[in-house]
Order: structure tokens, then C-alpha cells, then sequence
């Protein structure tokens, strides 16, 4: 028995770590995904073992099931329906679990996105032996919402396998969850996401399982049906970051800054919200194309100076600033910065000849670039076969 999930990672257009003190945001599903397989062992394999495979990173990590059950004898006994919250003390024992495993240090990072598997896993399916592979498309801790992709793929998989939702498992095809599994999906991934995130707002599991674009404020959605073409340059830093320490950071300066970082964020607050309806605006408006691609440049270009005044830019990425600006482009950083992804808006009229160059320039200082396609599908999950 086998099942595969896949869940898209995002950028966000406009509003990150405001998100999470109550602003709007903007944020939109791109075409590269993460994977995630769950097998059960049959009888005969002889397996007791709970696995996880890294495959991109060549690691595999195991544990006996009577060792998680020794460890974390309350999780399963309360299989619930319902997604719970890890406590202190159950993060504390998950993490004496991680550690057994002897992480190499280079990888360390990994160890929250393997704590929020044992989460997720115990929580969902209990001390069931499987093997749980994981894949990705996207590069880890740049913006683009790995973390969010990994807890989306890892509850849609496991959950496709409970009671708990309702799935047609004879269809060998990608079919996606109907609503109210979607609602469950992404409850349970956004308690991944706090394993991860320490505070996360939601919106980079939500964008992940429903896909398209969506505008997101205190923890609810509005879905967006854009009205016009929006191609964005993606430019990796490859400068490492983590989104943990990021979000307590501009959580210290909220504290230490009360009345002038509340204007910061209500700022990005009317800067989502316009975003939100130029693009939604029906074309073509009084505004032409030209001239809603102009705004959004200014709008990305605040926005960016807010993201300086919460603290979470960083050398490469005002590198990546003054470059595009040179063509008379517009940029800001995506996610919760301090390295990882710039996105800068490409103009509809804007020539092949100047894309190339912007890249080759931004390449040649160590960056990678990619287009990727925006506001795609959300989670999709298959049993069994090869699709
Ligand atoms: N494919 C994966 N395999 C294992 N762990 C992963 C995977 N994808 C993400 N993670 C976990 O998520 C962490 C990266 O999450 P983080 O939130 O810092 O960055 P991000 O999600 O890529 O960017 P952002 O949150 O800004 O969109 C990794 O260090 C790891 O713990
Ligand atoms: C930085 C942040 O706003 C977005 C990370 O993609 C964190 C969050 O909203 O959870
Ligand atoms: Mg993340």
C-alpha cells in the first residue's frame, strides 16, 4: 500500500512577517513542489521500523517502533481527528528522539522538519511501521516556503490513509482532497509549520494547499482570481537562513519598538490590500496593463523599505536590489529574508534581451535565478501506481 502527496512551495507578492502581527498578505502557489510517499510494510517485509528517507540528501533515518511508543507512550492513545498542538515537554521528548540519529552537523537544520514528521506521524497513524520518503523541487530555507511544502505533503499523505478524510484510493491520478480534507490538511500542516516556525501566521501552509494566490490576514483566506499576467524573476542568494530566528526577530523589535513598528505593519497592511485589488482589477479597467505593472513596482519597492525597517534584509539581497534597478526593475524579498529569494517583477513589454542580461549579471555574482510559474495547484495526492 502505497500513497504520494505533493504540495507546491510559494512566494509571497507582499506582506511577510506582518502576516504575523495581524497584517494582509499576498501570496501565490509556484510550479515546484515537494513529494512525499508513505508505504506500509507488508507482513513478510518483517519491518518494525518507522523511516524516514531524505533522498535528496542521501539520509535515511529509522527507528523502531517500540521506541517512539516508549518515548511518546501519550501521543498515539489519543488518535483524534482533531490536529493538536505539541507541547514543551512532547517537543523535548521528540527532540531526544531526533538526536539519536546523530544528524551530521552541516545538516542540523533538519532536525525541526524531522521533529515535525514525528509529530504528524505519531500523531496521525500512531506507531504503525512505514517508510516515508521525501522529495523536493525546492531549495531549503530560501523563502519559498520548503517548510510549509514538507508539512503539507506530510499531513495530506498520512492523512490520506486515515479515517479521517475520504479519498477514492482505487484512482491511480493525482486527484485533490475535497474541502473540508483541504480545511484538515492544512490544520494539521500548520502544526508542522510551528515545529518549524516557532510563530508562524499560516499563510505559507495555506498558500501550499490550496495553491493559486491568496490574500491572508489573522489566520483567514481570501482566494484571488488575478486579472492580469504577472511574471516574476526569482533570484536564490543562496545566502542560508532560518525563518524561526528571523520571525523572533522582528518579534524583539515589535516589543522593543511598539508604536513605531505598528505603523511599519499597518503600512504593509494597505500595501497588500492595494496589491490585492490591482491585480484583482478587471482588465482591461481604466488601468492598463503598463500601468498596473507600474504600480505593483512601486508597491514591491515599499514594501521592501518596510522589510529594512523590521531588520530582515541583508547585504546579498540589496546586492540583488541595486542590480535590477539598474534595468529599471523592481524587487523585494520573498519569505522572511536575511538571504534566501528576491523576486523582481519582469513587465509584460519588457524584451528577451534585457531578461538575459538581468540574469547573466545577477549569475555572475554567485546568485541563481528562476522563473517559476505563479499561482498553480495546491495539494494533490496518488495511491499506488506511477502517475
Ligand atoms: N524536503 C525537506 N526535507 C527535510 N526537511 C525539510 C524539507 N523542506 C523543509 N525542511 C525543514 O524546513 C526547514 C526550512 O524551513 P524555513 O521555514 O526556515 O525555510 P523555508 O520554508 O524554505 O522559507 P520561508 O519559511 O521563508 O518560506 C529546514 O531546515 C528543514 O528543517
Ligand atoms: C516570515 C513569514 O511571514 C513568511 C515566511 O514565508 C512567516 C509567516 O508568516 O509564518
Ligand atoms: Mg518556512
Amino acid at each position: 500500500m502505497e500513497v504520494r502527496a505533493r504540495a507546491p512551495g510559494k512566494i509571497i507578492l507582499a506582506g511577510e512577517h506582518a502576516v504575523v502581527h495581524g497584517s494582509a498578505a499576498v501570496a501565490a502557489s509556484i510550479d515546484l513542489c515537494t513529494y512525499v510517499s508513505l508505504r506500509f510494510p507488508t507482513p513478510s517485509d518483517n519491518d518494525d521500523s518507522l523511516k524516514l528517507q531524505l533522498k535528496d540528501m542521501s539520509l535515511e533515518f529509522s527507528w523502531p517502533v517500540s521506541r517512539i511508543k516508549e518515548v511518546l507512550p501519550e501521543v498515539a492513545s489519543s488518535l483524534s481527528p482533531t490536529p493538536t498542538s505539541c507541547s514543551i515537554e512532547t517537543m523535548k521528548l521528540i527532540s531526544a528522539l531526533v538526536e539519536e540519529q546523530n544528524i551530521p552537523e552541516a545538516k542540523i537544520g533538519l532536525a525541526t522538519g524531522i521533529s515535525a514528521f514525528l509529530w504528524l506521524y505519531t500523531c496521525i497513524q500512531g506507531y504503525k511501521p512505514a517508510t516515508v520518503v521525501v522529495t523536493s523541487e525546492l531549495p531549503l530555507g530560501s523563502g519559498l516556503g520548503s517548510s510549509a511544502a514538507l508539512s503539507v505533503a506530510l499531513s495530506a499523505a498520512l492523512l490520506a490513509f486515515s479515517d479521517s478524510v475520504s479519498l477514492d484510493m482505487s484512482r491511480q491520478e493525482w486527484s485533490v482532497f475535497g474541502e473540508s480534507d483541504l480545511e484538515l490538511v492544512n490544520k494539521w500542516a500548520f502544526e508542522g509549520e510551528r515545529i518549524i516556525h516557532g510563530k508562524p501566521s499560516g499563510i505559507d501552509n495555506t498558500v501550499s494547499t490550496y495553491g493559486n494566490m491568496i490574500k491572508f490576514r489573522s489566520g483567514s483566506l481570501t482566494r484571488l482570481k488575478s486579472n492580469m499576467p504577472l511574471r516574476m524573476l526569482i533570484t536564490n542568494t543562496k545566502v542560508g537562513r532560518n525563518t524561526k530566528a528571523l520571525v523572533a526577530g522582528v518579534s524583539e523589535r515589535a516589543l522593543r519598538h511598539p508604536d513605531a513598528m505598528s505603523f511599519v505593519f499597518n503600512a504593509v497592511d494597505s500595501i497588500s490590500k492595494e496589491l490585492s485589488t490591482i491585480i484583482q482589477s478587471p482588465a482591461p479597467d481604466d488601468l492598463s496593463i503598463t500601468e498596473k505593472e507600474e504600480k505593483i513596482e512601486e508597491l514591491m519597492e515599499m514594501n521592501q523599505g518596510l522589510l529594512q525597517c523590521m531588520g530582515v534584509s541583508h547585504s546579498a539581497i540589496e546586492t540583488v536590489l541595486r542590480t535590477t534597478l539598474k534595468y529599471k526593475l523592481a524587487s523585494k524579498l520573498t519569505g522572511a529574508g536575511g538571504g534566501g529569494c528576491v523576486l523582481t517583477l519582469l513587465p509584460t513589454l519588457l524584451s528577451g534581451t534585457v531578461v538575459d542580461k538581468v540574469i547573466a549579471e545577477l549569475e555572475s555574482c554567485g546568485f541563481q535565478c528562476l522563473i517559476a510559474a505563479i499561482g498553480g495547484k495546491g495539494v494533490e495526492v496518488c495511491f499506488g501506481g506511477s502517475a
